[in-house]
């Protein structure tokens, strides 16, 4: 019987001797790898943390001890030590456990993340709310280096530093982020400076000396002042202890009984803490730590070769069309800079910045930081470009307004994942960017109808003088053929796709296609003979062909990938109250006001009724009720 199958809690883990830790470790990387195989998943993110879970969840106690994680894409090893080993194989599946914690799910997940950085704010307030109930728990964040470069987890720092809260933040530091990790802390945390000296000086005199030998921990504490003597060093030690916390490390973040003695001695501690943590991105599979970029989130593979069998960004995905779009147009267009946080991969610029270098920005996981650097650069003439999935866009909402809308600056938000993005589940669907967009002054929102279209809209976002979005879904195009030249769309015009006698459909983007099949399903099937409009514009909409449809038809469908509060749907509404067309029936279908749940992107839009069944199901039932 695997050693796996006797854990079915924390308690369980305590019990074994340390012995059998390595073991433990193993079978762990075993299920994790295994279940990656099939369901996909944050693979070599949760291989690094495989030793340090298992250190946690010796020394301390949960769910009395609070462990908040950073992203929370690493918490594999949590989950499957804090009895989901049962259901892990549901890992990210519809109805299956999330992949990543929630409070729901466990008592042993803190908080809830998906977005990075947010870590050490909630553990900030999870020591105040202890402090303040008078309880001597323990709270922890795991945060990576990667979400190190994004400015909430300083601000944290600050506040908790100040605070002098009894917390432990342990920085898992394995030099990168989805790519490699960018930015100045970066070099600095990887410049160990004198550190390397004490930690080569400390395992030199740990080996010599043993562990437990006073004289040995005299002669360490002797090798940290000799740090602290360094004045020429300004090593990471110092960055956190200036924000109040108490530095040590960097440790072996491998190293079981190194990892043990280092929470246990700071077990004691009552004060702010940080632990430096080295890790590998993907230790124990040799395919991931070779490529942890590839490995950080990855579709279904095959075990022994490692070969991912179905890819994100395939020649076909709007990604990919999108990337090689913008570096045909920036080709021809100096002005044209590409800024991503963090995600040159997943946003398709890796093509734009190998061809254009200077002109290609990664500023960390820093959206804020970046909507403003691209304001920064549209004052001087050049032509930003943020690409940016859909729902990172959401913190840096005011910066959107403040800093490019009220100043009518020519930004480019390419929205890539917009609407629902499948196993990544609530936090990462894209459903609210049109809502939270639409009503900014100056603000463009356009979608395009397929991958083709994406093209042209570029080029369009690209002719205009003031902020435009642009957002297209995760995944493959509907498989049309690619213009070879790219020319800009008339701004604020729909396509009329197909007549019809009965009503009129309004389609926004990933919509157009799955309503043209509704209505010719419809139609085959002896029922109402709809119109379909490509509606390419939310703002500003084609007010002209609304109004001729409204007084034409007197019932029009709006379909959309977005909340229906404050969407598209909603801005047609608005439309007719305005121009006071009275009596046209108006079926919005796109998001209700709920969570949508993980699962692959086509179980949901059924789920949603937005699959060319669902559609022609609830048009043909708005059409009968008149
Ligand atoms: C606000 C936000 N932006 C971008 C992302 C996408 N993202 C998820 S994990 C990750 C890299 C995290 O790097 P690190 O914290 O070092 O963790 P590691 O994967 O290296 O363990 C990024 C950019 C996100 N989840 N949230
Ligand atoms: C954890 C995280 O936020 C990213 O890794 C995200 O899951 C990537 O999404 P895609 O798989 O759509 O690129
Ligand atoms: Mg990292």
């Amino acid at each position: 019987m695997a050693l796996l199958d006797t854990i079915d809690s924390p308690a369980d883990l305590k019990r074994l001797p340390v012995s059998r830790l390595p073991q433990v470790a193993e079978e762990l990387r075993r299920v994790i790898i295994q279940t990656c195989s099939t369901n996909g998943g944050h693979l070599a993110p949760s291989l690094g943390v495989v030793e340090l879970t298992i250190a946690l969840h010796r020394v301390f106690s949960t769910p009395e001890d609070k462990i908040v994680w950073d992203v929370g894409h690493q918490a594999y090893a949590h989950k499957l030590l804090t009895g989901r080993r049962d259901r892990f194989s549901t890992l990210r599946k519809l109805d299956g456990i999330s992949g990543f914690p929630k409070r729901d799910e466990s008592p042993h997940d803190a908080f809830e993340v998906g977005h990075a950085s947010t870590s050490i704010s909630a553990a900030t307030g999870l020591a105040a709310a202890r402090d303040l109930a008078g309880r001597r728990n323990k709270v922890l964040a795991v945060i990576g280096d990667g979400s190190m470069t994004g400015g909430m987890a300083y601000e944290a720092m600050n506040h908790a530093g100040h605070m002098n809260r009894d917390m432990i933040v342990i920085l898992n530091d394995n030099e990168m982020s989805i790519a490699e990790n960018v930015g100045a802390l970066s070099n600095f945390l990887t410049r160990t400076g004198s550190s390397e000296f004490v930690y080569r000086f400390k395992k030199n005199v740990e080996s010599f000396l043993g562990r437990k030998d006073t004289v040995g921990k005299n002669l360490l504490h002797l090798a940290k002042k000799l740090e602290d003597s360094f004045k020429g060093f300004f090593t990471p030690g110092m960055l956190f202890e200036a924000f109040g916390f108490e530095y040590i490390g960097p440790i072996d973040g491998h190293d079981l009984p190194m990892l043990l003695e280092t929470l246990e001695k700071v077990k004691k501690y009552h004060d702010a803490v940080l632990i430096h943590v080295l890790t590998k991105k993907g230790k124990g599979y040799k395919p991931a730590e070779d490529d942890p970029s590839l490995f950080h989130g990855v579709g279904p593979f095959d075990l022994e070769s490692g070969r991912v069998l179905k890819g994100k960004g395939g020649a076909a995905s709007y990604t990919a069309i999108f990337g090689s779009a913008l570096c045909k147009l920036a080709a021809d267009d100096e002005r044209v800079v590409a800024i991503t946080a963090a995600m040159p991969d997943g946003t398709g610029l890796i093509p734009f910045s190998r061809q254009f270098p200077k002109r290609f920005f990664d500023v960390g996981i820093a959206e804020q930081h970046a909507v403003t650097f691209a304001a920064g650069l549209a004052t001087q003439g050049f032509r930003p470009v943020f690409t940016v999935y859909s729902s990172f866009l959401q913190r840096a909402y005011d910066l959107v307004f403040h800093d490019v809308c009220l100043q009518n600056l020519p930004v480019i938000f390419a929205l890539d994942r917009a609407g629902v993005v499948g196993n990544d589940g609530p936090t990462h669907h894209g459903s609210l960017d049109i809502s939270l967009l639409r009503h900014l002054p100056n603000m463009t929102v356009m979608a395009p109808r397929d991958e083709n279209e994406l093209q042209h809209m570029l080029a369009t976002a690209l002719g205009m003088q003031g902020p435009v979005a642009l957002r297209y879904p995760r995944g493959n195009g509907v498989g049309v053929a690619l213009d070879q030249i790219i020319t800009p769309l008339p701004v604020g015009r729909a396509e009329v796709l197909r007549e019809g006698k009965d009503g009129a459909v309004l389609a926004l983007g990933s919509m157009v296609h799955p309503a043209l099949e509704a209505a010719l399903q419809l139609e085959r099937d002896g029922g109402p003979s709809l119109a379909v409009v490509n509606a390419r514009f939310v703002k500003p909409l084609d007010e002209e062909l609304i109004q001729f449809l409204a007084r034409t038809y007197g019932r029009l469908i709006t379909l959309e990938e977005n909340a229906l509060q404050g969407g598209f749907g909603s801005a047609v509404l608005e439309l007719l109250e305005e121009k006071g067309i009275r009596g046209t029936r108006v079926l919005r279908l796109g998001y209700p006001d709920a969570q949508i749940p993980q699962g692959d992107q086509g179980v949901l839009r059924a789920m949603l009724g937005l699959d060319p069944a669902g559609l022609a199901s609830s048009m043909e039932a708005f059409l009968r009720r008149d």
